[in-house]
């Protein structure tokens, strides 16, 4: 398999999320495949929802972290780097997420992530979980420029 993309660009991250180098983390890997990023997350069963199913804030973790893939893939497609001295070039400001229909947390699910608008200051990216061919939850996503202070 090839290698995701955080352990390309990221390999010392400790982002709860999607850091290889967070060991109590999710670890989400993603891979770039053509205009989409997609990945393939399972639950662990502490991830519970109460009801059997997938936890909210972690779904909205994996779609976060997924839409980071999608924004600094496509920010290094351009040529737009983190500013010197810091790890990333971009940051989470906002994130409007759906819950759509009771997410598995006993299954292997699929994300997949498009970039919508891309420039040097503000990127936006769709992102969603899927599983049994519908979606369980999807979120807009807006990312920041992140600069040194
Ligand atoms: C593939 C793997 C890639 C890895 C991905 C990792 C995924 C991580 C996903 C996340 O979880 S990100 C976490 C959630 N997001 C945040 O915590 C962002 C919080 N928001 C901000 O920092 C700012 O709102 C933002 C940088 C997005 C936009 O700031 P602006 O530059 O447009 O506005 P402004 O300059 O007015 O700054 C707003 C406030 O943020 C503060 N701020 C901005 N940049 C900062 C900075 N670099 N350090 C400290 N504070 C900062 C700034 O001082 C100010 O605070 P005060 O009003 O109290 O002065």
């Amino acid at each position: 398999m090839d290698t995701s993309h955080q352990q390309t660009y990221f390999p010392d991250l400790p982002c709860f999320g999607c850091g290889p180098a967070n060991a109590l983390g999710l670890q989400l890997q993603s891979f770039v495949d053509g205009d989409r990023v997609t990945a393939s997350f399972t639950p662990r069963p502490e991830h519970d929802n109460g009801l059997g199913f997938l936890n909210g804030g972690i779904i909205a973790t994996v779609l976060d972290c997924h839409s980071a893939a999608a924004v600094t893939h496509a920010a290094h497609e351009r040529g737009w780097p983190a500013d010197p001295g810091v790890p990333l070039p971009y940051v989470t400001a906002g994130l409007d997420v759906r819950y759509r229909r009771p997410t598995p947390l006993r299954a292997t699910l699929t994300l997949v992530a498009e970039v919508r608008e891309a420039s040097r200051d503000e990127i936006t990216a769709h992102v969603r979980i899927e599983h049994d061919g519908k979606v369980r939850a999807e979120a807009d996503a807006l990312w920041k420029r992140w600069r040194a202070r």
